[in-house]
């Protein structure tokens, strides 16, 4: 769609709520006779809704990735993507690039940014977790220029949910992988802004890596997906759900997916590492917890020398199973019970404590039931406070990010990965307000503050549902965020997809854009 088209709307819509909404995920899984065998492969598209006058637009484009076009040229899949591993590549001269040392065992990278939008300065970027990022015309979601991370900093892969501090400045992580002999996890920090004298030059120009942190193996390094801050520190928690590079480095030549070159230890440990945002110093104690897996991070902040992060865990990695295509039927709701449900943990860990302290003894001094327990060998033992279940796809109002805080605005799913509603959860309180209808599927509810917001909750909460029952329309859902009480909607009388992450973008941020 190349126009803004304008929706209809019931209710009340706030007059203060002006900028775009912009959305990314997985949209075209098929190609010629060609099917991607996982969800998250799916080609990118973008979607918008514009706020503007009262009045509300929507416009959906596909990202035009070099992906995309080389896909679509040969009518078919010609690039691998996480779960699709494709053969042979036609457009060799644009994915030629290899890393040395897998030069010829990885043929072409993907730059099908399906997950995310990222704010670098005044630019919009569509993120995946390769080393390829592709900025993006917020207003007209027309592709720009593709930005290869690995020229400005050593990583294979970097999540596509970095943090922002308060001046804008993004800090991501990524993981390099046997360079020079070493795999770490990489922590950088991308300026928003650019000495005026240097105007011309892009903001990964100025990148800078704030610290790396070693991984325990050489060659299995934990796949991550986010990662926390606080007002002084870097969440950073590595999950024995691991790449196997060995496995990596053959799966083209053995025919396999780089999927299948995951796996999760489920005897091993899960350890935590804390970095000092100020002496880019790690934490040098020890702590760990029982095996899990995670993708998102909802929160971190400290209180009475305590780190506080909050995260959505999992008990082993059937959810990303649950999305092979082959598994998204039409009975998906009934035939795809996840073995393990999503469990919104809090875990405590204390920077300060007795040195004495007894062998045993719980070091968590503020009100938790979350533990942290000193062993024998000076590491800590972890055990989380549960806040609930059945929640994914967390937000929280990013101006509390890295701060003391009341909610968490997430999707609902209980025993299948079928969205059915919205909570607002008080992890205070552990009260939790919903919103739900029949037929409709709910994406990741994005808060909105309100211009002079007091109170943390004081906004709007934004959500596209995609529905079940054909002759129900798609729309964008607006609700007060206090309440979760709906101030209206958007019928989208168009096809809409069920996507992943997004961003709002204020209008006057979109004024600094196209000055
Ligand atoms: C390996 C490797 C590679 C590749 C890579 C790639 C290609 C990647 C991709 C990746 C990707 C692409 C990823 C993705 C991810 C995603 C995620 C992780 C997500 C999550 C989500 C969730 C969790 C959600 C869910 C849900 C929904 C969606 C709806 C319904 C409901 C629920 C809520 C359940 C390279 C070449 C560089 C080289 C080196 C190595
Ligand atoms: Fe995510």
């Amino acid at each position: 769609m190349n126009t803004d088209m304008l929706l209809l709307f019931s209710g009340q819509l706030p007059t203060w709520l002006e900028g775009i909404l912009l959305r990314n995920g997985p949209g075209m899984h098929t190609i010629g006779d060609a099917k991607y065998n996982h969800w998250f492969d799916g080609l990118a598209l973008l979607h918008s809704f514009t706020f503007k006058n009262g009045e509300v637009y929507y416009r959906s484009k596909y990202l035009r990735s070099d992906t995309y076009n080389c896909n679509i040229e040969a009518n078919r899949i010609v690039v691998s993507e996480f779960g699709t591993m494709a053969y042979p590549d036609p457009c060799k001269n644009i994915f030629a690039k290899a890393f040395s040392y897998l030069s010829h065992t990885i043929p072409e990278f993907t730059d099908n940014c399906l997950i995310n939008i990222m704010k670098t300065g005044d630019d919009y970027y569509a993120t995946s977790e390769t080393n390829f990022i592709r900025k993006i015309n917020p207003l007209t979601l027309e592709t720009l220029e593709k930005v290869d991370y690995s020229k400005y900093v050593a990583v294979n892969l970097a999540t596509s949910h970095p943090h922002y501090d308060s001046a804008g400045n993004i800090l991501n992580m990524g993981t390099s992988i046997v360079d020079k002999g070493r795999t770490k996890y990489v922590l950088f920090k991308i300026p928003s802004s650019v000495p005026e004298k240097e105007k011309k030059k892009s903001c990964f120009k100025h990148l800078e890596v704030v610290c790396s942190i070693p991984s325990r193996s050489l060659l299995q390094p934990s796949y991550y997906h986010s990662f926390g801050i606080t007002e002084n520190y870097i969440v950073f928690i590595e999950q024995p759900f691991k790449l196997d590079i060995v496995k990596l480095a053959t799966a083209y030549i053995r025919g396999v997916n780089w999927a299948s070159c995951l796996s999760f230890h489920k005897e091993d440990k899960t350890w935590f590492h804390f970095v000092d945002r100020k002496t880019k110093k790690e934490v040098s104690t020890k702590f760990y917890a029982d095996a899990m897996v995670l993708y998102h991070h909802i929160n971190a902040y400290e209180e009475d020398g305590h780190i506080v992060f909050d995260i959505v865990a999992y008990r082993d990695n059937s959810l990303y199973d649950m999305f092979y295509l082959k598994n998204l039927t039409k009975d998906f709701e009934e035939n795809n019970k996840l073995t393990s449900i999503p469990t919104c943990k809090r875990f405590v860990v204390p920077l300060q404590y007795d040195k004495d302290a007894e062998f045993g003894s719980n070091l968590v001094k503020i009100p938790t039931s979350a533990t942290a327990v000193k062993e024998k060998d000076g590491s800590i033992y972890c055990q989380p406070e549960v806040l609930c279940e059945g929640i994914e796809l967390p937000r929280v109002n990013y101006d509390y990010n890295g701060k003391k805080y009341k909610y968490i605005y997430a999707t609902e799913v209980q025993w299948s990965p079928v969205p059915t509603k919205i909570a607002k959860v008080n992890v205070q309180t552990k009260e939790i307000l919903h919103w739900g209808e029949d037929h409709c599927w709910p994406s990741e509810p994005i808060f909105v503050p309100s211009p002079d917001a007091r109170e943390e909750d004081e906004g709007v909460v934004l959500t596209c549902i995609v529905t079940s029952e054909p002759s129900k329309a798609p729309f964008l859902l607006i609700l007060d965020a206090k309440t979760f009480k709906e101030l209206g909607r958007a019928t989208v009388n168009v096809e809409m997809h069920l996507d992943l992450h997004g961003v709002f973008i204020p209008q006057n941020n979109l004024e600094a854009e196209t000055e």
